[in-house]
């Protein structure tokens, strides 16, 4: 299975001012067990390819199709940077929400919310209400819930960015461990660029205005302990790599306000 990507560009019609190209000519696929991660400056039209590729929004041009899977439509799990717990719902009840509304039965429920709530790290919380939790607690019971549908592609939109440096370390790492065990194909959004190059296999660069892709970095380090010493000068190459990539962009952007 895979996600092609197939030419999609996007135009929001303006009302006054003339009409906004946010993405053009985009082409790329997500193989099958693959992380990528998709960088850019303020306003390249990164969320809103995220959302066309999450079929919440539609292109103007072009389509996003699943190639080689027999079910007529994807499971997605979408986690975003304010994750919109259920306030009313405990962790266990908002880690379960997508397998009632799929119907599974009471005791599957149980086995797969209990799976991902031991996964994520939140034992010992599952009866909590998320005004119980701190930023990092609410994110995983987000990441457990997107999980427990067993998703066939999983969408993050800036899932850290909301949380102080520390933290958001942490939850990097965690991240890394859980995609190790699950190997759900993986398409995150960042502004972060030591953060796409830790955790993806392969980094989307775009330009703004268009949005359009700019370069495809293959990252070729181990998944595991990619932060270790050994690797720390191609790291910081990559790193470098992609914001002299960036870098104009994000002059004019911070110039014109985003
Ligand atoms: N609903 C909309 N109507 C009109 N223009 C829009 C709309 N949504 C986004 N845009 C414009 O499309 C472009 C891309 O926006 P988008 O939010 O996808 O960028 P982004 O890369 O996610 O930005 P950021 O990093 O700041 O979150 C921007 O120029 C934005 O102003």
């Amino acid at each position: 299975m895979k996600i092609v990507i197939d030419d999609v560009e996007k135009t929001f019609k303006g009302s006054k001012k003339s009409d906004v190209t946010a993405l053009k000519n985009i082409n790329f696929a997500i193989r099958e067990e693959e992380f990528v991660a998709l960088v850019g400056p303020s306003g390249c039209g990164k969320s809103t390819l995220l959302n066309i590729v999450g079929g919440l929004m539609s292109p103007t041009n072009g389509e996003v199709y699943f190639e080689g899977m027999e079910k007529k439509r994807p499971n997605l799990g979408i986690v975003f940077q304010e994750i919109a717990l259920f306030p009313w719902r405990t962790v266990y009840e908002n880690v379960i929400y997508g397998l009632q509304e799929q119907k599974f039965s009471n005791q599957k429920q149980k086995e797969i919310g209990d799976y991902y709530i031991d996964m994520v790290g939140l034992n010992g919380f599952e009866n909590a209400l998320p005004k119980q939790l701190s930023g990092g607690m609410k994110q995983r019971a987000g990441i457990a819930r997107a999980l427990a549908i067993e998703p066939d592609l999983l969408l993050m939109d800036e899932p850290f960015s909301a949380l102080d440096e520390q933290t958001r370390t942490l939850m990097q790492e965690e991240l890394l461990t859980i995609w190790n065990r699950t190997k759900l194909s993986t398409l995150y959004v960042t502004h972060n660029i030591q953060e796409a190059v830790y955790l993806a296999d392969r980094v989307i660069v775009l330009s703004r205005h268009p949005g359009q892709i700019k370069r495809i970095i293959d990252i070729d380090l181990p998944k595991v302990g990619r932060k270790a010493e050994k690797y720390r000068t191609q790291f910081e190459e990559y790193a470098d790599q992609i914001w002299q990539l960036i870098r104009h962009d994000a002059a004019v952007a911070l110039k014109e306000g985003g």
